[in-house]
């Protein structure tokens, strides 16, 4: 889907929704048009013996086959793609219940490739040593200088040569933010809209006083936060994305940021006092006075007693992947609790493809 269309259909959301915004006024990032995303998945098909990677038309339905022809994927991710096929077919005793591949790359060229098996794996016999095979024959390839980690995985088993993450690096407004992604929790996939997604954060969200950021993942948006608030209240639901929290702060050398991990509709009752939580012993929730919330919810966005929890507050920025829930959380901040809605942005993050990443700014009218 070309980006004017999907300019176009989200000023129409606007007018629908929040009519008082002026759609002119929408602020427009877009990059590479291929090579953009840093991870993919595809589906493998089993004919005669040889394994084939294959996604979905998204229209169509129909199985198109993309052995590093997934123009969309970075240019890593296809030599990739190749490799573990011819791998794969050389060793079919080892690949025939193969049913899934997954990649993440980084801008700083490290990867990880995870192999799902309808079979049980052999922990110590002949899949670990398929493992490191694998490994090496992909870094025998020269793709890239930096790390390729293997990882095998089937029901309630994984076999791990080398790591379950991989260090990202963003450079924010002069500073450098390293970031840890790990296999099995969110990361953007669009690393050079992501970087824009992080300056526009950092551009609009200073604080002299605390800020409150659900959704966190592994630290993506924290890294940024920690630099224009006094102090940061991050929270996320999966715990290995929590324990990443951690390990990036660590590494960014940030001292202001504390983690909970808890649910978005857990840390409403939390914060309304409705019960404690054991999770967030280690919190002083009395000690922090916020006055920017950060969210940046899934697709499905905010239910209505979040919405009415982070009302509370002067400021909130909003990240979304879908704009068909990001646009009713907005009129009902706006109409119910008496947000002005200050800007509006769009990223391309998905070019060729009808989604796209929005960021909302909101401030409590005087
Ligand atoms: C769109 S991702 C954003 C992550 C992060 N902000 C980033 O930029 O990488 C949404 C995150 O919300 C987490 N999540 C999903 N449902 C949740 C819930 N009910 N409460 C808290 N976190 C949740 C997911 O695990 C995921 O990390």
């Amino acid at each position: 889907m070309l980006l004017e269309n999907k300019i176009l259909a989200f000023k129409n959301l606007i007018q629908e929704f929040i009519p008082q915004y002026n759609p002119e006024k929408l602020d427009v990032f877009s990059g590479k048009q291929s090579g953009y995303r840093m991870r993919a998945e595809f589906a493998i098909y089993h004919d005669n013996n040889k394994v084939r990677h294959y996604t979905h038309d998204a229209q169509t339905k129909e199985r198109v086959f993309c052995n590093g022809e997934f123009a969309i994927a970075t240019p890593l991710i296809n030599q990739l793609m190749v490799a573990v096929e011819e791998f794969c077919n050389n060793n079919y005793t080892f690949s025939y219940k193969l049913f899934q591949v997954e990649y993440m790359t980084t801008t700083t060229g490290h990867a990880i490739v995870s192999l799902l098996f309808h079979r049980p794996l052999e922990q110590e016999g002949s899949d670990l040593e398929k493992a490191k095979e694998l490994q090496n024959f992909l870094l025998s390839k020269n793709f890239t200088e930096g790390e390729i980690n293997v990882i095998l995985r089937a029901r309630k088993s994984k076999i791990l040569v080398g790591k379950n993450y991989i260090q990202e690096k963003f450079s924010v407004l002069g500073n450098d933010i390293y970031l840890y992604q790990a296999e099995n929790s969110f990361a953007q996939p669009n690393a050079e809209i992501n970087q824009l997604m992080l300056e526009y954060v950092a551009k609009n969200s200073h604080s002299d006083k605390d800020i409150l950021e659900l959704y966190c993942g592994v630290g993506n948006f924290t890294m940024v936060l920690a630099k224009t608030g006094r102090r940061v209240l991050a929270t996320e639901v999966n715990k290995q994305a929590v324990d990443f929290v951690s390990k990036n702060l660590a590494q960014n050398h940030i001292e202001n940021v504390q983690v909970g991990r808890i649910s978005a509709e857990e840390f409403v009752q939390a914060m309304q006092k409705v019960r404690p939580f054991r999770r967030l012993e280690h919190i002083d929730l009395d000690s922090y006075d916020f006055e920017t919330v950060f969210v940046d919810p899934p697709r499905s966005g905010l239910d209505n007693a979040s919405c009415d929890m982070i009302s509370k507050y002067e400021q909130i920025i909003y990240v979304s992947c879908n704009p068909h829930t990001l646009m009713p959380n907005l009129q009902y901040l706006s109409q119910k609790h008496g947000y002005n809605i200050e800007h509006l942005a769009l990223f391309d993050q998905f070019p060729q493809t009808p989604h796209v990443e929005s960021v909302a700014l909101l401030r409590k009218s005087k």
